[in-house]
């Protein structure tokens, strides 16, 4: 079927073909990349664009003595085909397939497990300063997109490696992406190099000029020299690195294969630390990708002939982004923010809208968070879109910035409970557990589309942090009659007998269906729509407990610390002598698979629940 790539297993096949060979072999992997991931769903234009660069890396370098670590790691596809996972390649990011990111588990290739941003440099350093203290002898290279790259994390590493000077290479994979276009100043500062036409022939003619200088006498020439140490930061590339003590190389065209081999055998024999700016195309050899990278980052299956199609049903995100603008229009104080998602999170046409009241602030959670709470603390109203696994990024700021000073700064935590194919790493199931246990925050989750919005509108009509949190993909609506006009109090959707589901977010729909599984059984239960978790409704759970003995508390969250604990506590604070029994997800990391089999797997399935309740009760 393929030349090359039917005969490549192990990284040392690479190292076995010439340049004209690999440049086939690179055909051939986009061809497959396009292939596989159009059935699986994935990271496609990210991929597509770092096949050269991949394979160089393997060509040049020894792995696994040496160490390719991968920054995000969205864009290992190639790495995992060319280290012995081609033939696993249709089980990508499947219930037990391999994973969409590096993992140790997989391949002795994969040094270091990734998913969120930024790590990369840091990872490397410890690595590299490890190999130095136990006297080893290996490179270490971090691969690190322009994206990544905005990322504070990033900066704390190169800040450290330009200090301890070891032997380590950072390739930086500059596309001009995140997964929109990169913002920010260090991304104008790669912009102008690779855009500077007019450096090489300033500088040739400034080391024409300077050349005679020595007959002309040692003070200008001492002054010359000072003169062309202030130009280097205008006219030479990388300058910005090379103050950090990083060497820079580049920018180098990371499509050819030549170039980049060659450079990386040369920079391979160099001492201390080392950056090479490597210029490559999201996307490439894939047209659709081409023109639209942001689309493409990261997909569901499509049609290879017709690309994707967009989904016509309205998410979680959209509905918040919507209210948003809603808000907007009404209020001048409020902002939207996000940290480099703007169309994960729904904010799309808010920044289209309101572009002085929008600001991307790259990779950048923490500095999201904090920079919010500087808003708030002047008057405006600033709502953070976030996924729920990169809000982990900001806890402190949380508590130290937001929290303690009580500011009204509100999180639309998106993404929060099991997100399904990415797995481990993006899981938004922790938030309740250490959002609850932050003072002055009110922490909640709707039900559905309508509470969602009910919820950003009360939001803005309170003085204090709120966080929303509420799950991936299509925005549901439920039947219901709320009576009440509290968000902060409880909504009883259904009444029963003696046994009482307590729900929260997107588990008030499974709670639902369960109860009609056991009506079919003849048991008849109540179902509340837990809404708030914080403040927690004594008054709603004083009147539960007076007439069901048996509370189930059930929760898209891991139970340690999450809505259940926190029944709990107050439940036995009351001196409840009834049952309770908490479903949620347990003491370890979910791994990736569809959302549907995990729910069933970790028993938050209507039917697991039902099961679960008639156990108990029996
Ligand atoms: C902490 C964190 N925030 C957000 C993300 C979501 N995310 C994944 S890839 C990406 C863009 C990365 O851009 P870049 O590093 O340039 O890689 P490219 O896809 O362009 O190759 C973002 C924002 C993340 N993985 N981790
Ligand atoms: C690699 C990464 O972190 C993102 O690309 C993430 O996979 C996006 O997830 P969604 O598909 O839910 O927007
Ligand atoms: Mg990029």
């Amino acid at each position: 079927m393929y030349k090359y790539l039917d005969h490549i297993n192990t990284p040392q096949d690479i190292k076995k073909l010439n340049i004209q060979e690999l440049n086939v072999l690179s055909n051939e992997i986009r061809k497959f990349l396009v292939k596989s991931v159009s059935k699986t769903g994935g990271h496609l234009a990210p991929n597509l664009g770092v096949v050269e660069l991949t394979l160089a890396l393997h060509y040049v370098f020894q792995s696994p003595k040496d160490k390719l670590i991968w920054d995000v790691g969205h864009q290992s596809y190639v790495h995992k085909i060319i280290t012995g996972r081609k033939d696993k390649f249709h089980t990508l990011r499947q219930f037990n397939g391999i994973s969409g990111f590096p993992k140790k588990s997989e391949s002795i290739h994969d040094i270091f497990d990734t998913g969120h941003s930024s790590t990369s440099i840091s990872t490397g350093l410890g690595l590299a300063l490890a190999r130095d203290i136990k006297k080893e002898d290996n490179h270490v290279i971090s691969i690190i997109g322009d994206g990544a790259l905005t990322g504070g994390m990033a900066f704390e590493a190169l800040n450290h490696l330009g200090h301890v000077k070891t032997n380590m290479i950072v390739i930086l994979n500059d596309n001009e992406m995140s997964i929109s276009k990169n913002v920010g100043s260090i991304s104008n500062y790669l912009f102008d190099i690779r855009t500077n036409k007019a450096y090489k022939k300033i500088k040739d003619e400034f080391e024409h000029i300077t050349s005679y200088i020595p007959k002309i006498g040692k003070t200008f020439y001492r002054t010359a020299g000072k003169v062309k140490d202030t130009v280097k930061y205008f006219m030479i590339p990388g300058a910005l690195f090379e103050e950090m003590g990083i060497k820079y190389f580049g920018p180098i065209d990371g499509h050819n294969l030549d170039e980049l081999i060659n450079v990386l055998k040369s920079i391979k024999k160099l001492e201390g630390p080392v950056l090479v700016h490597v210029v490559t195309k999201k996307g490439k050899g894939y047209r659709f990708a081409e023109e639209h990278p942001d689309k493409y980052h990261g997909v569901s299956p499509f049609r290879v002939d017709k690309g994707i199609t967009e989904s016509q049903s309205i998410s979680y995100s959209n509905t918040a982004g919507n209210k948003l603008l809603e808000l907007a229009k009404k209020d001048d104080r409020v902002i939207a923010i996000t940290a480099a998602m703007p169309s994960g999170t729904g904010l799309s046409e808010f920044k289209e809208a309101y572009p002085e009241r929008f600001f991307d602030v790259g990779i950048a959670e923490g500095h999201a968070v904090t920079f919010a709470a500087g808003l708030a603390a002047n008057g405006l109203r600033p709502y953070f879109a976030v996924y729920s696994t990169f809000l982990q990024r900001s806890y402190d700021q949380i508590i130290h910035d937001m929290c303690i000073q009580n500011l009204p700064v509100t999180l639309l935590i998106d993404r929060a409970g099991l997100v399904g194919d990415d797995g481990e790493t993006h899981h938004g199931v922790f938030d309740l557990s250490y959002l609850s246990s932050m003072p002055n925050i009110k922490v909640m989750a709707p039900k559905d589309k309508k509470e969602l919005e009910k919820m950003i509108e009360y939001s803005l009509k309170v003085d204090s942090p709120v966080a929303i949190r509420y799950p991936r993909g299509e925005a549901i609506v439920l039947e219901s009659e709320d009576s009440n006009l509290d968000i902060e109090k409880w909504e009883i959707l259904s009444k029963g007998e003696n046994i009482a589901i307590l729900a929260i977010g997107a588990m008030v729909q499974k709670a639902l269906a369960a109860k009609e599984i056991l009506l079919n059984k003849g048991i008849n239960i109540t179902v509340v729509n837990g809404r708030c978790l914080k403040p927690l409704d004594h008054e709603g759970l004083d009147d539960i407990i007076k007439s069901h003995k048996c509370i189930f508390t059930v929760e898209d969250n891991v139970l340690s610390g999450g809505f259940g604990s926190q029944i709990n506590l107050y439940l036995n604070s009351v001196g409840f002598k009834g049952s309770i029994t908490n479903i949620g997800l347990p003491d370890k990391f979910i791994e990736h698979g569809k959302v549907d089999i995990l729910y069933d797997k970790y028993g938050l399935s209507s039917e697991k629940i039902a099961q679960k309740i008639i156990e108990e009760i029996q």
